[in-house]
């Protein structure tokens, strides 16, 4: 979801990885020569999710690499066989929080009408069904640094992996 911290813890466990690090948005500003907002103001959204599943479905190749996407990534189902080439990882973090977060930023275009607290719950709760088909869940609180959560992260994925024992014999 918009401003969990995808970007931000994304970009500390690929440190902690070796990992290069790439993030879907960014990506889209650089090959669209546009912001975000200027992208969805000028071609819209359907345009951005197309150009979106576009820059997924060339990043997934690659290994070593961690991936930042929007948080609507979710929501094209075909996003979901590029997502599945590697772990996903649901940053869960409350409204509250994000609200806090987001109050003073104006770069995310679906939260730019009406009141910020119940546009994040109302698309909080659409998408929620779509996140928690994440391989792992990480419930974020505001006392962890993107470092501390990016550990956690790490120390969590060994237990979302399939341990030899539960592999079918060859
Ligand atoms: N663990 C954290 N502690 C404190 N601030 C954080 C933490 N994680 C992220 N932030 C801050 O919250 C804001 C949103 O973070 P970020 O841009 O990484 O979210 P995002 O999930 O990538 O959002 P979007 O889906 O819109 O791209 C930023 O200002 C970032 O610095
Ligand atoms: O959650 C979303 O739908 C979005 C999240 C951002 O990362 C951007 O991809 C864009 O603002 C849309
Ligand atoms: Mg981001």
């Amino acid at each position: 979801m918009m401003g969990t911290g995808k970007t931000t813890v994304g970009r500390a466990l690929a440190t902690k990885l070796g990992y290069r690090f790439v993030d879907t948005d960014e990506i889209i500003t650089q090959v669209t020569q546009q912001s975000i907002s200027e992208v969805f103001a000028t071609s819209g959204e359907a345009a951005f999710r197309q150009i979106e599943t576009q820059v997924l479905a060339k990043v997934c190749a690659y290994t070593h690499l961690a991936i930042a996407t929007g948080g609507g990534v979710v929501l094209q189902r075909e996003n979901w066989s590029y997502l599945h080439h590697g772990l996903i990882v649901w940053l869960d973090a409350p409204t509250e929080l994000l609200s806090t977060r987001l109050s003073a930023d104006d770069t995310r275009p679906l939260l730019q009408t009406g009141d910020l607290r119940s546009q994040l719950e109302t698309i909080l709760q659409q998408r929620q069904p779509l996140y928690s088909q994440a391989d792992l869940r990480v419930v974020v609180t505001s006392e962890e640094t993107p470092e501390q959560l990016a550990t956690r992260i790490l120390q969590e994925i060994p237990q979302v992996l399939k341990q030899p024992s539960t592999l079918p014999q060859s």
